[in-house]
């Protein structure tokens, strides 16, 4: 029987879709819910990562340090990872979650940029951590240049490489192609991972074929929870490999009651497929900038689609976020022109 290990992101990629409000209870129960369906590695920072409350990514509810913390206490069998985007995250902060009792870091960056990533993986690995590398919007990149980044990641000391489908641009075969060039060019050294969002709906059926295609770990949120239009459910993702007889070591039914008791009754906002999303998906959006597109919409009173459409124009990514309001800036003061096709609707 073949196997795929299901990681969840509830508590990571969900801060985005709770706009990083995080409670200490909230991540205890979900963390506790997720320990006992067999969930083996557990995604716990803010939403940008290691360091990421600041004014320009939006500001934690809670110290990301006091959530890891938290979630470390509650699990039992499964380990806490973090995220860390080199240049917002630091080694200093790596090292004080490793203190925290993390045990993964996932290091991410932009899918032609590996290389800022080399000093981190070292680190990891001194501190022994499992070390996961994340190649965001992989859309962006084609199978060969993405098989060549994730190289750089391996050799700096990463031990499974991620196709990240940050911005749900990702349909059936672009996915497979991307997950089956890494696989070639890493072959049994390391693992490969996919990441999917669900702006064009694609993330369960992605993350299938991925497996498919040889990754061997598969992320999912619980309710979907995430940015844009939200991750892979964790829950349908573990009855759909059930479905398929691939072992996920998880409980689906376990998964199932937490996603109905624990997690739900808390989202603030329940990610939806509606227009800003499905453009994202189709403009090749990055999935965090949502709310900001939804921020920037309302205070200067344009479309947050068709901020995201220009936003996708120009391939804006991670860390130009402050870009979103120059559009809407200049979307509000008639000095950007309003596409046919961006105002349908
Ligand atoms: C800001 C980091 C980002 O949310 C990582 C991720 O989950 C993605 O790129 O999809
Ligand atoms: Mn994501």
């Amino acid at each position: 029987m073949s196997s795929v290990r299901l990681v969840d992101t509830t508590l990571r990629d969900g801060s985005h879709a709770m706009a990083h409000q995080f409670t200490e209870r909230q991540v205890r129960d979900t963390v506790r819910a997720l320990d006992t369906a067999g969930v083996s590695l557990i995604e716990v920072s803010h939403g940008d990562g290691l360091g990421g409350s600041t004014f320009n990514y939006g500001f934690s509810a809670v110290d990301e340090r006091t959530l890891i913390a938290a979630a470390v206490d509650e699990a039992r069998q499964a380990r806490i990872a973090v995220l860390l985007l080199p240049g917002l995250g630091t080694v200093d902060d790596l090292r004080a979650a490793a203190d925290l009792g993390a045990g993964a870091v996932r290091i991410a960056t932009h899918c032609t940029e590996a290389d800022v990533s080399i000093q981190h993986f070292g680190a990891a690995r001194e501190l022994g951590l499992e070390t996961v590398g994340f190649l965001m919007l992989s859309h962006m990149s084609t199978p060969e240049q993405l098989a060549a980044q994730g190289r750089i990641m391996v050799d700096a000391g990463c031990q499974c490489v991620y196709v990240v489908d940050s911005a749900g641009a990702l349909i059936l075969e672009e996915a497979a192609d991307r997950v089956a060039a890494l696989v070639a060019e890493l072959g049994e050294q390391v693992q490969v991972g996919y990441h999917g969002h669900q702006n064009l709906s694609f993330g369960v059926a992605n993350s299938v074929l991925a497996h498919r295609a040889g990754a061997r770990q598969i992320d999912g949120s619980l309710v979907a929870l995430g940015a844009g239009a939200g991750n892979s459910p964790t829950e349908v993702l573990a009855a759909v490999f059930e479905r398929l007889g691939v072992d996920t070591g998880v409980d689906k039914d376990v998964l199932m009651d937490a996603a109905e008791n624990v997690v739900k009754p808390y989202i603030t906002r329940l990610p939806v497929l509606d227009r800003s999303s499905i453009v994202q998906g189709f403009a090749g959006v990055y999935s965090s900038f949502l709310l900001h597109a939804e921020r920037a919409a309302e205070r200067y009173g344009v479309p947050a689609h068709e901020i995201l459409y220009r936003v996708g124009e120009r391939r804006y990514v991670g860390g130009q976020e402050d870009m979103i309001i120059d559009i809407a800036v200049k979307l509000a003061a008639g000095r950007e022109p309003v596409s046919p096709r961006g105002s349908a609707g």
